[in-house]
């Protein structure tokens, strides 16, 4: 295993014109389980290619540990890939299959047995060893393309793009959980790429979030949820995703229209904000004191264990999440409070502070 560090690295497909990774340093760190998250078209493709070896960046270089991997092929690297669709030997048996990248590197006949049959015992494949792959169907033959990513202990990193896609739903939440026992036993440095948050959150200890071929921001996932960096990682985790409302900054104050909600930390210069907070940490009170911003309530959805109220601010669309059931009524007026240090300022999409409370409000 490896610490896989990028340094200024960047892609473009057309010569410099468009660039579908801006330069970026970053470390894959040794035995971690990533996350690669981001919507279609975003780089992840791009970057996890570029990992392999399979693509040479246009600019900017790279390093397993010590040595400098920029130009070596995806042979010299020892890295494991998984596609979004199988990739395996239709003639050979899953056990065949499982085998192949052990008996490749000459690995004794026992140490073989013993890896295939633990890969295969933990992904639920003992019954299909002797199968022919072409055999099973495709979201099986997925788990055997997976076990022959995983079955090799002392690879760099296993990298898995969108693994996951061909596989039945009901079958894909014990497959994670499979993924992360199977990462806790061999420690393999796992960067797995998605662009559902739900997989990202539940597998990674960490999760990188990349936007239009930049990593916004990383993070473990709860970091993610609660502390936004970017406007751009609150509106994709969470469902529904961070408000976002425009306001200014103005003697030390943060208004929405007239009302003040709160302080900006730190010396944030006056000007423009955007105010963004979660849904799950927007307050709804019938009281209208400071520093309540007054919101008409335009429609409810009734979600079992809670509410999510829609309302209208100073003409922004908001969404409170709510204990079940509260009376409240469409074309009502309500007042908005947010959760303290769970509102945050945003400048040209980058968090640049906190909304802190009013000296002498109500919590
Ligand atoms: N071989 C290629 N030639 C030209 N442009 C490409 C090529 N591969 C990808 N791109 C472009 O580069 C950008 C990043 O693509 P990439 O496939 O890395 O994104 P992605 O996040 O993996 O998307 P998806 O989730 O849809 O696979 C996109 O704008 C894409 O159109």
């Amino acid at each position: 295993m490896a610490e896989i560090r990028l340094e200024g690295v960047a892609h473009s497909y057309d010569g410099g014109g468009t660039w579908a990774l801006k330069p970026m340093t970053w470390t894959w760190r040794t035995g971690r389980a990533y996350a690669l998250l981001g919507p279609s078209g975003c780089g992840k493709t791009t970057l996890l290619n570029i990992v392999s070896g399979l693509l040479t960046p246009t600019r900017g270089r790279i390093w397993f540990d010590d040595r400098e991997v920029t130009g070596v092929p995806p042979a010299g690297r020892n890295i494991a890939q998984v596609f979004q669709f199988p990739v395996l030997y239709d003639q050979m048996s899953v056990y065949d299959n499982l085998a192949f990248p052990l008996r490749n590197r000459g690995y004794p006949r026992q140490e073989v047995d013993r890896r295939v049959r633990r890969v295969s015992g933990l992904l639920g494949l003992d019954e299909h060893l002797r199968r022919r792959s072409r055999r099973l169907d495709p979201g099986r033959q997925q788990i055997v393309a997976l076990g022959r990513g995983l079955v090799r202990p002392e690879v760099a990193a296993v990298l898995l793009d969108e693994p996951l896609t061909v596989v039945d739903p009901a079958m894909k939440w014990t497959l994670r959980s499979k993924l992360k026992e199977i990462h806790r036993d061999t420690g393999h440095t796992l960067v797995y790429v998605t662009h559902d948050q739900t997989e990202a959150l539940t597998f990674a200890d960490e999760v990188v979030v990349l936007n239009d071929g930049e990593i916004v921001q990383a993070g473990e996932p709860g970091e993610l949820f609660l502390s936004p960096a970017h406007e751009f990682v609150g509106h994709f985790i969470g469902s529904p995703g961070m408000n976002v409302l425009d306001g200014a900054v103005a003697g030390g104050l943060v208004r929405v229209g007239d009302a003040a909600v709160g302080r900006a930390s730190g010396d944030l210069p006056p000007g423009p904000v955007r105010i963004g907070v979660r849904p799950e940490f927007v307050r709804l009170t019938s009281e209208e004191a400071p520093p309540g911003i007054a919101a008409r309530v335009t429609g409810i959805d009734r979600m079992g264990a809670y509410d999510l109220v829609h309302a209208q601010v100073n003409g922004h669309p908001l969404v409170a999440r709510t204990d079940a059931a509260a009376v409240r009524e469409p074309g009502s007026v309500t007042f908005l409070r947010f959760a303290e240090g769970r509102a945050f300022l945003f400048r040209d999409a980058v968090r640049c502070g906190v909304v802190e409370p009013l000296p002498g409000s109500a919590p």
